[in-house]
């Protein structure tokens, strides 16, 4: 096997990243070594990349970059049981500690020690990485790659869409970015409808259209809350899901929900958001649900049988592919500019 390997990592403390040759690791203890068959961008890269101020707080050049996976295990490290080699896995990213309040009560989410895979240690945009054994998750072997990377963020979709009940309910989504247009596919196929979706970007509201929605509005030229009165004769919808971290998207959807409607929230604001909580939520005995990342392993198994069943329309969410790393700029350069859905990496070439 090769002994040095390309990588998108993160050299400097600044806008940006480096292709560069790295050695191919050795799995240590309760790890194992993954030849990566597919590997896709989550917005957190992008911030990476960009060195925002988040970024900036956390990441510690230099490290390589990604955590959505899909990859063969060639390697298993010392005292591994669960996993063997020739196991076609994919990644929990959250490394949990088992032992704080949280994970005592079976709260793995919301675990207080968490650490992450491409955040807080090395990722996985390379043709080799490592992965914590206690974090795989085996795959069916006849699931393509590129879905298989894309589990960890559907989990995120799946948490936020099935909070609650929603098959047969009008839903209203705000935000068609990777995770909102996932949240399309998953919201479809659990039966929602009709599925409303507010995004201002056109490239991205025909994104939408193709996934499944039924109606998509431009937030910066119609008002979505009068649209969305307009489609449900007057009574607002009764599921609003918010992935667009836009604070505006959030007024606009309380205000279009159906009183004791459900609403989750997955979309990460960007500084404190003011909302006249008496009339949007408390009056109206609004369901509110905070998303953060999966249950473990509960959404793992959900996203599998999800897939597996053939109902989730991904392909149209999956717009770019790229064979290699050679052209990763590019690609981060497209993300930004959100002229993508999700991006995917397959990285050997042959
Ligand atoms: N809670 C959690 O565990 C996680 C939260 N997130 C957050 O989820 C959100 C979605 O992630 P991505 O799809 O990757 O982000 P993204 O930034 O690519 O997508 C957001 C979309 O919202 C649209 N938007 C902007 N203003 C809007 C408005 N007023 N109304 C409706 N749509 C509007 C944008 O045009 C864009 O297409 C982000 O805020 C991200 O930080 C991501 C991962 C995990
Ligand atoms: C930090 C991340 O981007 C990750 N996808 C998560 O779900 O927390
Ligand atoms: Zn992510
Ligand atoms: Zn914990």
């Amino acid at each position: 096997m090769a002994e040095k390997m390309p990588a998108i990592v993160k050299t400097k403390p600044a806008y940006g990243a480096e292709l560069v040759e790295v050695d191919v690791p050795k799995p240590g203890p309760g790890e194992v070594l993954i030849k990566v068959l597919a590997t896709s961008i989550c917005g957190t890269d992008l911030h990476i990349y960009e060195w925002n101020e988040w970024a900036q707080s956390r990441i510690k050049p230099p490290q390589i970059m990604g955590h959505e996976v899909a990859g063969e295990v060639i390697e298993v490290g010392p005292g591994v049981d669960t996993i063997q080699v020739g196991d076609y896995i994919s990644a929990e990213t959250h490394i949990v500690c088992g032992k704080c309040y949280a994970c005592r009560h079976n709260r793995y989410h919301v675990c207080q020690n968490t650490k992450i895979f491409g955040v807080d240690m090395d990722g996985v945009f390379a043709e080799y990485a490592i992965v914590p054994a206690q974090n795989a998750w085996k795959n069916p072997k006849d699931m393509p790659p590129e879905y298989a990377s894309l589990q960890e963020p559907l989990g995120n979709a799946v948490d936020t869409v099935l909070a609650g009940p929603i098959a047969g309910r009008s839903t209203l989504i705000t935000g068609a970015g990777p995770l909102g247009l996932l949240g399309i596919a998953v919201a479809k196929a659990s039966g929602a409808y009709p599925v409303i979706v507010s995004e201002p970007s056109e490239f991205r509201r025909n994104l939408a259209k193709k996934v499944g929605a039924d109606y998509v509005i431009n937030p910066f030229e119609e008002d979505p809350v009068k649209a969305v009165m307009d489609i449900t004769d007057g009574a607002g919808v009764e599921v609003f899901l918010e992935f667009s971290g836009a604070p505006k998207a959030l007024e606009q959807g309380l205000a279009a929900t159906t009183p004791g409607g459900r609403v989750s929230l997955l979309g990460l604001f960007p500084r404190d958001v003011t909302i006249d909580f008496n009339n949007l939520i408390i009056f109206k005995a609004l369901e509110v649900h905070g998303i953060t990342g999966r249950h473990l392993w509960e959404t793992w198994y959900t996203v599998s049988s999800l897939i597996q069943s053939g109902k989730l329309n991904l392909d149209p969410i999956i717009t770019h592919k790229y064979r290699g790393f050679d052209k990763f700029e590019e690609a981060f350069e497209l993300m930004r500019a959100g002229k993508t859905g999700k991006v995917v990496f397959f990285p050997h070439k042959g």
